[in-house]
């Protein structure tokens, strides 16, 4: 294409080479004869141009000069298949489902039709929102953000990040209606759609969902749903992602016409990027966090990127484990993070060697510079599907990678899921020799530090929880876990209570003889808990003395039994091992140490010395006789704990209908004074005000709007004055 064309024919010409060119619908270009290098490119006589689809680069392609600067700057020059394969299509106007492999290039797919739309229909700032990008997280869509600017810096549309978390929300909405291209997060773009004063996407042309699969899940049912509805019909739209919808109901939802499904990689024997070495082993629950610990000093010099199931797990390993200084940076990514914490985090684990870890916040879509060496998933994935997405964050585009998948034994059957979709996976199993358990350092630890007490129980809870309500019970079976071993393992000195599995383990030992600690648990209990424990302080960990090293051993499917055996096998010597920590700590007896300065077990006083072992051997009788009386005390502590907790709910109780009696009686008064009672609509107002003052719940936006509402005003009395007023009322009750 000549550069000196004016735009205008520049883009007469581009109409009239896509429109020469344009696919058959329903074909793949990728089985088109593929154009030759040297073939001349754009108009090559009277209403001749060259074929585009099938072609190889991106100069070959039919797109505006500034669109070609973008990419070549940005090193872009041979499209890889999905971009071939797509292009020809989106350029001529087509709906498209495109689904490839993890970092095989979707995101140019999309980003360089949408440019190019609002390029040939000559958008300007005064036509408004011309395109809408969406992705499920926050970081994705910085990344996709950046990527548009790398590639669009020489056209002259706007383009901004509509994301949550971000405090300039007021700017954003001054902006918005100028802005041409959006790319945001379904929240933050319904909360646009909802507060901005005449947002208008009427003129909407095209609509992208990255990982759409994600989008249309439903976690976003409700926001998409609400988006979609004040969108218009006509439209081009693009989905696309690595684990691709096809379902009928989720095109009708987006009004799709006769949308192009191009699946590249159907056809390959591997769901997964051709350099990503899989594997997965193993492990029981109660040493998942000792094998995390090894496999990380084993690989110090490494990106690794470690899944686990939820915020409280995220926080509860970083926290531990950066208190027992592995010798490689530690990073953590969760949803409850700020954004700007979430973004700089994001940006140095681009940068260094470092391990991070991460709900799957960060499983989709996110690049990191294509430099992460190591994606391990110490938490079972839901489906295959996320299996997919999170070791996809390795290995991409041309690179290479490695990950490696922790099975608990009741979740194997997730491995026979994941070769069933094609996943090449091997099977290995740790080297148990040089595995050695974390847990001691970790119950020392949360002997040290009360808060991190607090959240190994959360830990604990939430990750049950979250098997609890896994889909997928032919994977996930909360009661084939040993809960005792996980709790112990977590390095607690007791397994919390678990609320939710109450009913189902009747008669198990877990909720009825050790509960511990409410699940809603705070500090003043925890305080409580460590005085009823006794807990004691310890000299500072020296956790480099623990260095442990995972070794892999490749192994092919016949030897899963063994395998299994092993890890079985595994556990019992790890099970002595933890004698050595304080575990199961009676009441009322501190820690105790040797003359090395190791912790000895809590038993250590009743323990029969004679025999002369490293291990201390115990007196089984004794020890239960100690855990008996052990069990009674707590049996009696729990039911005082019960006690002050029921009286302290109902006196809470109490002095809430205090006040909402006396606020009515208030109200009352009050219209009266004005204009005397009005029946029914008087009630109505008394409920609506009330419930205002002690919906507690409420998020702020919406307190703020049922402020506006119901006009409540500035003097009207507040929280801590009716509090106030309640107690005297109570207390002249009392006297
Ligand atoms: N044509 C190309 N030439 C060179 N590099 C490319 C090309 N297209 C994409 N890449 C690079 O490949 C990497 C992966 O691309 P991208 O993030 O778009 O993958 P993806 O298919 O969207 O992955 P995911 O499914 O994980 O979202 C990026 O680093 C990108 O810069």
């Amino acid at each position: 294409m000549n550069g000196r064309l004016s735009e205008a024919k520049e883009i007469e010409l581009l109409e009239s080479w896509i429109e020469f060119g344009k696919p058959g619908s329903g074909s793949n270009p990728l089985s088109f004869p593929v154009l030759p290098d040297n073939a001349p490119i754009g108009r090559t006589g009277e209403n001749v141009f060259s074929q585009y689809a099938g072609c190889k680069k991106f100069i070959q392609l039919p797109l505006s000069q500034k669109t070609k600067d973008g990419l070549r700057k940005a090193n872009y020059t041979k499209m890889t298949d999905i971009q071939m394969a797509t292009l020809p299509h989106s350029l001529c106007g087509r709906d498209v489902l495109g689904a490839a492999k993890t970092g095989s290039g979707k995101t140019l797919a999309f980003i360089i039709p949408i440019i190019e739309k609002l390029y040939r229909a000559r958008w300007g700032p005064e036509d408004g929102v011309g395109c809408i990008i969406m992705s499920p997280t926050r970081e994705l869509a910085v990344q996709l953000f950046e990527v548009l600017q790398a590639v669009g810096k020489h056209h002259t549309f706007s383009a901004g990040l509509l994301i949550g978390g971000r405090k300039d929300v007021d700017t954003e909405k001054e902006h918005v209606n100028n802005l041409n291209i959006l790319v945001c997060t379904p929240g933050r773009l319904l909360q646009h759609m909802d507060e901005t004063p005449n947002f208008d996407c009427s003129q909407l042309q095209v609509l992208v969902l990255d990982e759409a699969d994600r989008i249309l899940d439903v976690g976003f049912k409700k926001a998409l749903n609400a988006i979609i509805s004040q969108l218009p019909k006509h439209r081009q739209t693009f989905l696309f992602s690595a684990t691709q919808t096809k379902s009928i109901q989720d095109l009708a939802r987006l009004s799709l016409k006769d949308p192009e499904y191009i699946s590249v990689h159907e056809e390959s024997p591997t769901a997964t990027p051709k350099g990503l070495h899989q594997t997965a082993m193993i492990v029981p629950l109660d040493h998942k966090l000792d094998m995390l610990w090894s496999f990380i000093k084993a690989h110090l010099n490494s990106r690794i990127l470690v899944f686990l199931s939820s915020c409280k797990q995220v926080k509860y390993v970083f926290e531990s484990f950066k208190k027992l200084r592995p010798g490689i940076p530690l990073m953590c990514l969760h949803g409850r993070m700020k954004q700007e914490r979430r973004m700089g985090i994001y940006s140095q684990f681009c940068e260094k060697r470092s391990v991070l870890f991460s709900t799957d916040v960060a499983s989709r879509g996110l690049d990191f510079n294509k430099a992460v060496d190591w994606v391990v998933q110490v938490d079972c994935p839901e489906d295959v599907a996320a299996y997919i997405h999170r070791v996809g964050r390795t290995a991409r585009y041309l690179s290479g990678g490695r990950s490696v998948l922790f099975l608990t034994p009741s979740e194997m059957k997730m491995l026979e899921k994941l070769k069933e979709k094609k996943i090449p996976i091997d099977f290995i199993k740790a080297n148990t020799k040089r595995l050695q358990a974390v847990s001691g350092l970790l119950a020392a630890l949360l002997v040290k530090y009360p808060n991190l007490q607090y959240l190994a129980q959360r830990a604990f809870v939430t990750y049950l929880r979250s098997i609890h309500k896994q889909r997928d019970k032919e994977v996930f079976d909360v009661m084939k876990l040993p809960i005792d071993e996980f709790s112990a393992s977590l390095g607690l000195p007791l397994t919390p209570k678990i609320r939710f599995l109450k009913e189902k383990i009747k008669g198990k030992t877990v909720s009825e003889e050790s509960s511990l600690l409410p699940e809603d648990s705070n500090e003043t209990s925890l305080e409580y808990l460590r005085e009823r424990l006794d807990i004691g302080r310890v000299e500072e960990d020296e956790s480099e003395k623990s260095i442990l090293l995972a070794q892999e051993t490749q192994h092919g499917e016949e030897g899963k039994a063994t395998e299994i055996g092993d890890a079985v096998h595994a556990t019992r010597i790890l099970k002595k091992k933890k004698l050595k920590i304080n575990v199961h700590r009676p009441v009322g007896t501190r820690v105790v140490f040797d003359e090395e300065g190791d912790t000895l077990p809590p038993l250590a006083k009743i323990a029969d010395t004679k025999s002369g072992s490293d291990l201390v051997k115990v007196d089984k009788d004794k020890v239960n006789q100690r855990y008996a009386e052990m069990r009674e005390e707590l049996k009696l502590e729990d039911t005082k704990v019960d006690k002050v907790l029921d009286h302290q709910r109902r006196r809470e109780k109490r002095i809430k209908e205090k006040i909402k009696r006396k606020r009515a009686m208030k109200e009352e008064d009050d219209d009266d004074d004005l204009s005397g009672s009005d029946g029914e609509g008087n009630g109505d107002r008394l409920n609506r005000r009330s419930k205002i003052y002690f919906d507690s719940d409420t998020d702020d936006r919406s307190e703020k709007r049922d402020k506006e509402k119901v006009g409540l005003s500035a003097d009207s009395i507040s929280l801590a004055e009716q509090e106030e007023l309640a107690l005297k009322l109570l207390n002249s009750m009392h006297s």
